[in-house]
């Protein structure tokens, strides 16, 4: 089996919003959630609005600071007391589920691309751009349109520049929060199809969100539930039917997809 490359212990995260001079309004995002990511697998969370789920990416890769527990990455802690390791931020790259506003608009496609590099590798600014049009190839992006600015293409064209730039440092840890939700369902596969040669390719970890239990079923190794900030089921996604799985609210979430 392959090592542990992301292990999350007892992290909690709360949000405190003043009402003053009303008492502060406490919620507790994530609860107590423990889990183990092993290298190269691809791991869903699933779970209904306000579950937690982009409180707990966001503990995993520095957005969100816990208030308790542990992250590592291959064995290193992503935070030491409430600062977050910034050697690690190349290991773990994020996609979020809206391109429009994670890319600049005032750079061309190859630009946003080379940005990581010439920051990172300090690359030579025409090397960082041929290296970012070999990335855009790479995820089916090529010829005059990687002059254009990102405003100019569609939302499944705008994902492809956002997942090209978060390979472009060679991380270890993609995560993919609702980045396939606003695309419509034809350009949803071809973006997971991308992701799943990708995969295989670079044997990328994968954590994937998703509202959409479905998506995860097809796409993951193994789904984890959240309900209330809590992991409530964590299966094989091949297990994910309403008969096999243990938790009334995973069943319930498996019922709610249509079926044709
Ligand atoms: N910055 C914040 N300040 C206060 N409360 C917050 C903040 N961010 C999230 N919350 C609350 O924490 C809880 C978990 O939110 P989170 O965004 O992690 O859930 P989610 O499962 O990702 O939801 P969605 O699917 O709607 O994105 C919710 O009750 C939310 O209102």
């Amino acid at each position: 089996m392959s090592e542990v490359l992301l292990q999350a212990e007892g992290l909690v995260k709360e949000y405190r919003s003043s009402r003053w001079p009303a008492p502060a309004l406490r919620t507790r995002a994530i609860d107590d959630v423990s889990l183990e990511i092993r290298a190269g697998e691809t791991v869903g969370i699933a779970g209904e609005s306000g579950s937690g789920k982009s409180t707990l990416i966001g503990a995993f890769c520095g957005l969100v600071r816990p208030d308790a527990g542990t992250v590592r990455l291959a064995g290193l802690p992503l935070y030491r007391g409430r600062r977050f390791q910034r050697e690690l931020w190349r290991s773990i790259q994020l996609v979020f589920q809206d391109p429009y506003t994670s890319l600049n608009p005032a750079m061309t496609v190859a630009q946003n691309v080379a940005e990581p590099l010439l920051l990172w590798h300090r690359e030579d600014r025409r090397d960082a751009e041929s290296r970012a049009r070999e990335l855009l190839d790479q995820v089916g992006l090529s010829g005059p349109l990687v002059e254009r600015r990102p405003t100019t293409l569609s939302g499944g064209q705008r994902q492809r520049v956002s997942i090209a730039r978060a390979l472009a440092v060679d991380p270890r840890l993609l995560l993919l929060d609702e980045s396939v939700s606003a695309l419509d369902v034809s350009i949803q596969a071809q973006i997971l199809q991308l992701l799943m040669d990708l995969r295989a390719e670079r044997e990328l970890t994968q954590v994937l969100v998703s509202h959409d239990i479905s998506v995860l079923k097809l796409f993951c190794d193994r789904v984890i539930v959240m309900q209330h900030g809590r992991i409530v089921e964590e299966c094989a996604a091949a297990d994910l039917e309403p008969e096999l799985v243990s938790e009334p609210y995973t069943r319930q979430l498996l019922e709610a997809v249509p079926r044709l």
